[in-house]
């Protein structure tokens, strides 16, 4: 049997729990390791075709509003990865940015499940400004078990695997330990809704932020790349209102296997469904941050 087969499908789980997936236990060795090794090289090749196709002429839609992009390329792309996978692990489930967009259901069960944003920062892609990624997050029971994020413009491989480290290349990621908003470099993204109130509430954060002297806030376009930045230590914290789970999924295992924390903006633990969180190098920094937010609402993933 092949690893990674879901309970709910073809396999009765073990050890009499309910719903849950469960392995026999396999002594020293990673269940999970060939679908890692197979979403490394899916984000290598599909960064490859994101790559070639950001010079080139694009066919350009919106989704949820007009500044929410997508390209012809989106969509191939999460085609490519989503078919390479279920051909490989046919029973597992799949939640991708543009199957949601087109009526998917983007629901969590306990199956394995991928979890793919197939380019995040489409918006850079568009204009041609380099932080463009293609995200992959794995997660089983619920739980996420790796990420692995491809910047496609300067080669970069981001990895987690739960309990194993985060790496960028060969290189392990350690997060700051900054604790005060007071020093923080912060990141966000502005999110797609533009209405005056929205826009408000946004710019309101950030103020606040600024007020309490952080050393400076970014916005770079790509949420995944951003998250990759507070786990290599180059900025402290993340927070932003509008990103899906697509864009946290991967992130999530990698900033947390680097050190760092990842909260829901009340303060509590991650809702990868709730289209909202706050990453940092530590929890103190993490907490201090929720504590100013003002609540956007861009409702969940999940209905
Ligand atoms: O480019 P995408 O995938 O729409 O993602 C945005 C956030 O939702 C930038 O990170
Ligand atoms: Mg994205
Ligand atoms: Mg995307």
């Amino acid at each position: 049997m092949k690893p990674g087969e879901c309970s709910l499908g073809n396999r009765l789980p073990v050890g009499g729990n309910g719903n849950k997936f469960e392995f026999p236990p396999q002594q020293g060795e990673d269940p999970w390791k060939e679908c890692m090794d197979t979403a490394v090289q899916l984000a290598l090749r599909a960064g490859q075709v994101v790559k070639k196709a950001l010079t080139e002429e694009k066919r350009v839609s919106t989704k949820t509003s007009a500044v929410d992009l997508v390209t012809e390329t989106d969509h191939l792309v999460e085609d490519l990865i989503i078919s390479a996978l279920r051909e490989k692990f046919p029973s597992h489930r799949f939640i991708g940015e543009e199957s949601t967009s087109a009526g998917s259901k983007c629901v969590l069960t306990d199956c394995p499940t991928w979890i793919i944003d197939p380019i995040d920062g489409t918006c850079n892609f568009v204009h041609r400004f380099p932080p463009v990624a293609v995200s992959i997050g794995f997660a089983v029971n619920r739980e996420l078990e790796f990420g692995v994020i491809y910047h496609c413009t300067n080669g970069n491989m981001y990895t987690g695997r739960k309990g194993h480290g985060a790496f960028c290349n060969k290189e392990r990621l350690r997060v700051t330990q900054e604790k005060a908003i007071r020093n923080a470099l912060i990141l966000t993204e502005i999110g797609p809704k533009r209405d005056p109130e929205t826009l408000k509430l946004f710019l309101g954060n950030m103020e606040k932020l600024l007020t309490f002297q952080a050393h400076g806030i970014r916005v770079i376009g790509s949420a995944t790349l951003a998250l990759c930045l507070v786990a290599s230590g180059a900025a402290d914290a993340y927070y932003q209102y509008g990103l899906h789970c697509w864009d946290l999924a991967a992130a999530t295992v990698i900033i947390r296997e680097a050190g760092g924390t990842v909260i829901d903006t009340s303060g509590g633990p991650l809702d990868l469904m709730s289209c909202r969180v706050v990453a940092a190098g530590t929890m103190e920094l993490a907490q201090s941050i929720a504590q100013e937010l003002q609540t956007i609402d861009y409702g969940r993933d999940d209905n």
